[in-house]
């Protein structure tokens, strides 16, 4: 069970997070570290930190833990001895795989993968997922053009020295205000806060207007169509001129919901209309689920609520599913052994405990309760920004899965300060916003809790 309230000793950072800092100041960069946390003693939607504060968590390490803190059933996995091996020998999973792999991912991923998808490669994060998804699509677009599966040995020569015709000219297109990773491939198709970008080397790939709707959407129907449509042209426009500048567009990558850009959210009809645009230009079509997926949108994957016929090509994911990885379909299998490998293809260990939480999930019918308490979520934003006016503007949001914009990055800031202090742990994303990432046990209860909280620190703005 988990506590009934927050509890605050100390301001936070408090006075140990602050002697932590200054020790781990002397290792690594402790600019965006936030405060030192006390795991052992966290316990469901409450994350208490080394000061011994005991704070509320609707923003649950960067959307990335499940079902709370310290789950049972996850202490359990650990407490298994049959599970003990598995955490001391960690195996090459592509060349030396455990006996029970075919099992685990069945039983785990394989069990809520996407419609249509049958394939999925585990990896280590929401970067590694992408950068080896792109490479899928880049070996998928070879072998379409080429007719068959052997590149020549003109290509293979050259590849080695970073040459076409074997290393092609290529291009994924992306969005602004994408986000899609760190690593050099993934940062090509990211295009949110230029410290992220600044001093490192990218490539000339197309990048696509993301709509820019306005709220109350009921009052914009007409403008946030034509808003739309304007960017599906654009998408249309840019897979012409690449392909004319000899640098076709393989794929296609998309957020169902761009959460560091801002949480921006894009009608369910424009991404069904995407995805027959890259299917109509013969790209890829990858949905990046690594921060909306494993169901705080109320379904479990957000890509599910567009109702697609022909369903995506790829789907990454990582966070809430403890393990990173892509479901692809059967086109984009890898053609030949060590195409798309590394040492560990992800950890087998997060496979046993993602196998636990689904079982929870499951159990506790937790999506039916992401939709509830989404609902009280969103509610009671659109009361507060009614009250606060001034302050905050486009409620908005899918589930669980919601974010406000607040008058300016500063007081934005200031906000999130000042509810942490009150006992809330919440994120900012984009210029000005504040996203909301509670975990999936995250009750109607605590979303009053939440609401009430947020109010005391917008009463003090
Ligand atoms: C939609 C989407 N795609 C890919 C990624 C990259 O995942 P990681 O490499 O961080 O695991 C993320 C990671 N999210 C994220 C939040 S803050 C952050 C950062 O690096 O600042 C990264 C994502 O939200």
């Amino acid at each position: 069970s988990e506590f009934d309230g927050p509890l605050m000793r100390t301001e936070v950072p408090g006075p140990k997070s602050r002697e932590l800092t200054k020790q781990l100041g002397q290792i690594q960069n402790v600019i965006a570290v936030n405060f030192f946390c006390n795991y052992e003693a966290s316990r469901g939607n409450y994350l208490v930190d080394v000061d011994g504060n005991r704070m509320l968590d609707v923003y649950t390490q960067i959307a990335s833990i499940p079902i709370g803190y310290n789950h049972p059933a996850l202490v359990k996995v650990m407490t298994d001895s049959h599970n003990l091996s598995a955490f001391i020998n960690r195996p090459a999973l592509g060349v030396l795989p455990p006996d029970n792999l075919p099992e685990k991912l069945n039983a785990g991923l394989l069990s809520v993968a996407p419609r249509g998808m049958t394939r999925v490669q585990t990896m280590a994060c929401g970067s590694c997922s992408n950068e080896n998804a792109y490479k899928a699509m880049f070996i998928w677009y070879r072998n379409q053009q080429r007719g068959h599966t052997d590149p020549s040995p003109e290509e293979l020569k050259s590849s080695v020295i970073n040459q076409s015709p074997g290393c092609p000219d290529l291009s994924i297109l992306s969005f602004m205000g994408g986000f899609h990773g760190r690593t050099l491939g993934c940062l090509a198709t990211t295009h949110t806060k230029a410290i992220q970008k600044v001093d490192v080397p990218s490539f000339d790939w197309p990048i696509a207007p993301f709509p820019k709707l306005q709220y109350p959407l009921e009052e914009f129907k007409r403008e946030n169509a034509q808003e739309e449509a304007r960017c599906l042209e654009q998408v249309e426009d840019l897979i012409e001129k690449w392909g004319k500048k000899g640098r076709p567009v393989a794929g296609i990558v998309i957020e169902p919901i761009q959460a560091e850009g801002g949480d921006n959210h894009a009608s369910f009809d424009f991404y069904r209309k995407l995805r027959e645009i890259a299917r109509k230009h013969g790209c890829a079509f990858h949905v990046d689920e690594v921060q909306t997926g494993g169901g705080a949108t109320g379904r479990f994957w957000a890509h599910e609520h567009w109702g697609l016929d022909d369903p995506a090509d790829i789907v990454s994911f990582s966070k809430k599913m403890l393990t990173g990885g892509y479901y692809h379909k059967e086109d984009f299998l890898p053609d030949k052994p060590f195409r798309i490998f590394n040492t560990w293809l992800g950890d087998q260990t997060k496979n046993l405990f993602l196998t636990e939480v689904l079982k929870v999930i499951k159990r506790e019918r937790l999506l039916e309760e992401v939709k509830r308490s989404g609902k009280v979520m969103l509610h009671g934003l659109y009361e507060l920004q009614a009250r606060y006016p001034h302050l905050l503007s486009k409620a908005r949001g899918l589930g669980t899965f919601c974010a406000i914009d607040v008058r300016d990055e500063t007081t934005r800031n200031n906000l999130i300060f000042k509810a942490r202090n009150k006992g809330v742990v919440l994120g900012g994303c984009g210029e000005r916003s504040i996203r909301f990432r509670p975990a999936l046990v995250f009750k109607e209860h605590h979303a009053h809790l939440f609401l009430n909280i947020f109010n005391e620190a917008l009463a003090e703005m």
